[in-house]
């Protein structure tokens, strides 16, 4: 053969490595592909034939139903079709470390929220789709509330913890409103540097609006307008005709009270940055301020003015009432279960000291939260006990996965079910009660169950605000049983009048209201509460 004759067409060595490359590992992938076409879903109840498992599905608390499919199926992965999506339910805390947290790129997306659309939320982390800008605000909020992040925030939450414990002095019979007051004003404070007012602060009522806006938007990313946008569009007098259009009607009702809360805090607190008159570090200071410097400087910003405004918003609207509905469930707990309460104080009290009348001779602080262990243990029972969002919020998946041999097709919705994982037996006995004492360590003697893992979710979208949210619940409810006690109310025979307990329905699981006699112990707690 000539020299300058080649067999081969001249191709570079990379290009030709490449292509050899190709001829190996496509058929690979192909029989990869082929062999997981032929995967099963995974089970699931009988479904109807054009509709799937639309109706099948319950619209009132379907982690109560998934959970007994779980049981029934023998599977801790169910697999739903709703008319023509792919809906995957985890019930394992196995099955959603291995998915959501293991092959946690696959699982960060977001099913489009249509409802919450049209409800007015704004860019807010929560519901974006796995995007660069999710990345962006991601980093932003993950950033500013890490574990010792959270330790700057400490001083806030605890002038505040005092502050809603005098004003429960004060006003016993509002409580429940003055310990939503302080979960307000924590996340306002540290997203936008607002104090709220003493009383009938419109930014309160303004987070009972999104409160009950949110509730009663119903599971996120389920209603018909989420499966087909189009409806979107339907004119309310038409809406009005099917039962699955009403949360339509519900969202474009609700949509003023979610904007106030997005734009009110910002439009309060931008002119005075702006103007650099504004001296209360947030957020929002630090990021709109780095902002307006850049700017200034004609240097590029990575972030625009509605993300940040997003971002800010997201930590106001997303912290405010879960703290607050998480203090909730943990008071209603200390009174069902007064020896829980007893032991709490008796802890409480040995460790910030009494007097000779048996008195706390100071408050308790953030110090002393690693002695206070058995409180630790009624705040994680109280997550476990009811998850704030049994369903969590709906992950997606980017591309098809398998999992014990079955087949996730791409752009499912993942709903890790963190209430069938409270109540699996082979990590939680008696799990339908509130026992704190399940988390004491085998070494101590105790039972040394798991610290609960799926309230605040999972993988790249699990709660960025967790840490945040528990030193709230711990200062507070260390605040209050130090001074006061909190007992089931009385009716005219002197019988105890217990709690109905009783959930929302929707994203968050909020108790019904119940009540609750709140008493300071003593004069001395008075004191001590009144000069803090
Ligand atoms: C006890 C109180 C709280 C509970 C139970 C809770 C629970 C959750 C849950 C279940 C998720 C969804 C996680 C997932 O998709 O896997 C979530 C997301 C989120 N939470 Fe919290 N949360 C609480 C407090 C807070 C606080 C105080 C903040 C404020 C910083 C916050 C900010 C967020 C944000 C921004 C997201 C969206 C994360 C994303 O989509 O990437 N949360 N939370």
């Amino acid at each position: 053969m000539p020299a300058n004759i080649k067999m081969f067409p001249d191709v570079s060595r990379p290009h030709m490595l490449l292509a050899i490359a190709a001829i190996l590992i496509l058929p690979l992938l192909y029989h990869r592909v082929r062999r997981q076409r032929g995967l099963p879903l995974p089970p699931g109840p009988p479904a109807e034939r054009f509709l799937g498992h639309l109706r099948v599905v319950p619209t009132e608390h379907p982690e109560y139903e998934y959970t007994r499919w779980g049981k029934e199926y023998n599977t801790d992965i169910l697999h739903f079709s709703v008319l023509g999506r792919s809906i995957i339910v985890l019930n394992s805390i196995e099955a959603a470390r291995d998915l959501l947290d293991k092959k946690g790129a696959n699982f960060a997306d977001r099913p489009r929220f249509v409802l919450f659309e049209v409800m007015g939320w704004g860019i807010t982390l929560t519901f974006l789709r796995w995007s660069p800008r999710f990345k962006l605000h991601r980093k932003m909020l993950q950033q500013s509330f890490t574990q010792s992040a959270c330790k700057a925030y400490r001083p806030i939450q605890l002038e505040e913890a005092r502050r809603a414990a005098r004003a429960i002095l004060d006003q016993p019979q509002n409580w429940e409103v003055l310990l939503r007051q302080f979960s307000t004003a924590v996340v306002l404070r540290i997203g936008f540097g607002i104090k709220v007012q003493e009383k009938d602060d419109p930014y309160v009522k303004m987070a009972i609006d999104v409160e009950e806006a949110t509730g009663e938007g119903g599971v996120p990313g389920a209603s018909l307008v989420d499966f087909f946008p189009v409806f979107r569009h339907v004119p309310t007098s038409l809406s009005r005709l099917s039962a699955l259009l009403q949360p339509l009607i519900h969202a474009r009702r609700t949509k003023p009270s979610i904007q106030q809360l997005h734009d009110a805090p910002w439009d309060a607190v931008e002119p005075s940055i702006r103007a650099d008159q504004d001296s209360q570090p947030s957020f929002m200071h630090t990021h709109f301020g780095r902002y307006l410097a850049n700017e200034a400087k004609g240097k590029a910003n990575e972030a625009t003015i509605e993300d940040i405004k997003g971002a800010a918003g997201a930590i106001s609207i997303a912290g405010g009432n879960t703290t607050w509905s998480t203090i909730i469930v943990c008071i209603l707990n200390l009174i069902l279960h007064p020896e829980v309460q007893e032991k709490a104080r008796a802890e409480i009290l040995a460790t910030v000291g009494v007097d000779e009348n048996g008195d706390i001779i100071r408050l308790p602080t953030f110090d002393d939260r690693p002695q206070l262990r058995w409180l630790e243990y009624i705040i994680q029972e109280t997550t476990r006990w009811m998850p704030l969002s049994p369903l969590g919020v709906p992950h997606a998946s980017v591309s098809e996965d398998t999992y014990k041999g079955f087949r996730i097709p791409a752009g499912s919705v993942v709903y890790a079910n963190a209430w069938a994982m409270s109540r699996d037996e082979r990590h939680y006995s008696n799990s339908e009660d509130f026992e704190p004492e399940r988390y004491v360590p085998v070494s101590e003697g105790g039972r040394g169950e798991p610290l609960p893992d799926g309230p605040f979710g999972f993988g790249r979208r699990v709660c960025p605000g967790q840490y945040l949210a528990l030193s709230g619940v711990y200062i507070i409810m260390a605040t209050l049983l130090a001074t006061m006690d909190l007992k089931n109310p009385v009716d005219e025979q002197g019988n105890e009048i217990k709690p109905r307990v009783a959930f929302s329905n929707g994203l968050s699981s909020v108790p019904d209201s119940f009540g609750c006699v709140i008493a300071p112990r003593s004069d001395r707690t008075r004191e001590l509460l009144e000069y803090s």
